[in-house]
């Protein structure tokens, strides 16, 4: 059985590599960055190391990598001969991988079994936007094609922090992970993958996962930053800090229970177990990395607007999560390009030529009769004076 896995960074190969090796298939690599493709060919295994409480150490074998830049043609043949496609490139690359798979579905041969697509990202469906750009690919050729595949949502969660430079292919990652698929788009013939769990509807798995792990990293990341805290370890360790990431979360959770009918007490335990990840002191992760390209976490599905805009509307609470907002719009990064880009729009705010509804509706998508507007803008006055 072969997997084609795009995108082979931290998740890449400390999570979907390993699973899918462990159930069984040879993993083949598709990546952009030269010197980690040709490292990963240059080795027979790898170790993904897990640090905290109950780790080991795993090693990896069974794979190869291609350089889908500089060769596509071949990244299109092992598209075709798979059984399995899956992604963790970033939301924001899926427009770029959908070409890869569309070629590799036009080499495929009709009496295959269809591909079996999962996008991995932390996104809320994020297999369908990579399917919606195949599909405008294709154009008329996608009602031959669409036979071919089949596409399931899927939730990622494991910490997976930047690795320290000179570690090679290696990866230190927490001990816990939950991979949830959706089950109904395979019928009887859903990829083996044991480490991972099939459920009916993903909904309540994937906003439970988004709104609470996403939520409550990204609030540490930005009211750590902007207490001048550069690791989440610190940042939690603040018990200003600490009880904002709790106001936002408590919150979300709100939302969780009116809206999926979780239990209050199930929410609570959640959240208990996550602020514990957070906390792993054996893994050192950065403000900067877990609050990295903040428009795309301020956008409208995200991991902020998503559950408060939400809430705002069963006219919930949402004080906490507005203040996790109006850090995030100061996180001030200036080698992330959003961060910069977000920083400029401020500015422009500030100085009178944008004004800070135009700027709430760019930048959350939220419109203006929304009831969460109104709040947002205040919040962005605010952050801009
Ligand atoms: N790191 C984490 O803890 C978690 C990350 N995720 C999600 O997984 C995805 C990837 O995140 P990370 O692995 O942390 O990022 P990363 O930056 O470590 O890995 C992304 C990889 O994608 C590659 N890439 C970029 N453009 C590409 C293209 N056009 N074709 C093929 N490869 C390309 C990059 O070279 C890089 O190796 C994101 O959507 C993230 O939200 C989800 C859960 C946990
Ligand atoms: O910032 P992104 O790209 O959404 O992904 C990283 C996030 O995913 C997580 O691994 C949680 O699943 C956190 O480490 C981090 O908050």
């Amino acid at each position: 059985m072969k997997a084609v896995h795009f995108g082979a960074g931290n998740i890449g190969r400390g999570f979907v590599g390993v699973l899918l090796h462990e159930g069984g298939y040879e993993v083949v690599f598709s990546d952009v960055a030269a010197p980690l493709v040709e490292a990963l060919n240059s080795a027979d295994s790898y170790t993904v190391r897990e640090v905290g409480e109950g780790g080991e150490d795993r090693t990896i074998t069974g794979f190869r990598a291609l350089n889908s830049a500089e060769n596509p043609e071949a990244v299109a043949q092992e598209v075709a001969e798979a059984q399995v496609v899956t992604t963790a490139v970033g939301p924001t690359v899926l427009k770029f991988i959908a070409q890869h798979i569309m070629d590799g579905l036009r080499l495929r041969s009709a009496d295959l079994q269809p591909l079996q697509i999962m996008a991995c990202e932390n996104a809320v469906g994020a297999t369908d936007t990579l399917r919606s750009e195949m599909e405008r690919i294709a154009g008329a050729q996608w009602s031959e094609l669409r036979s071919k595949a089949v596409f399931a949502n899927t939730a990622v969660d494991r910490i997976v922090p930047g690795q320290p430079a000179g570690t090679g292919i290696d990866v230190t990652v927490e001990p816990f992970y939950e991979w949830a698929i959706e089950s109904v788009p395979f019928g009887e013939s859903r990829p083996h993958i044991p480490g991972a769990h099939f459920v009916k509807d993903l909904g309540p798995y994937i906003e439970r996962k988004l709104f609470t792990v996403n939520t409550g990293h990204a609030t540490a990341a930005y009211l750590g930053s902007a207490a001048g805290h550069t690791t989440i370890a610190a940042a939690l360790g603040d018990q200003q800090v600490a009880a904002g990431v709790q106001a936002a979360l408590e919150e979300t959770s709100a939302l969780l229970v009116a809206k999926h009918g979780l239990s209050v007490l199930e929410m609570a335990d959640y959240r208990e177990t996550i602020l514990e990840r957070f906390r792993n002191p054996s893994l050192p992760d950065t403000t900067t990395r877990v609050g990295r390209q903040p428009l795309r976490k301020l956008s409208r599905h995200e991991r902020f607007i998503g559950p408060a805009s939400q809430a705002a509307e069963r006219g919930l609470e949402v004080a906490g999560l507005l203040t996790a907002i109006g850090a995030a719009l100061r996180f001030d990064v200036p080698e992330d390009e959003e961060s910069a880009q977000l920083k400029r729009r401020l500015s422009e705010v500030a100085s009178g030529s944008l004004t800070a509804a135009d700027f709430t509706a760019q930048v959350t998508g939220l419109d203006e009769e929304h009831p969460l507007f109104p709040r947002v803008c205040s919040t962005v006055v605010s952050s801009a004076g």
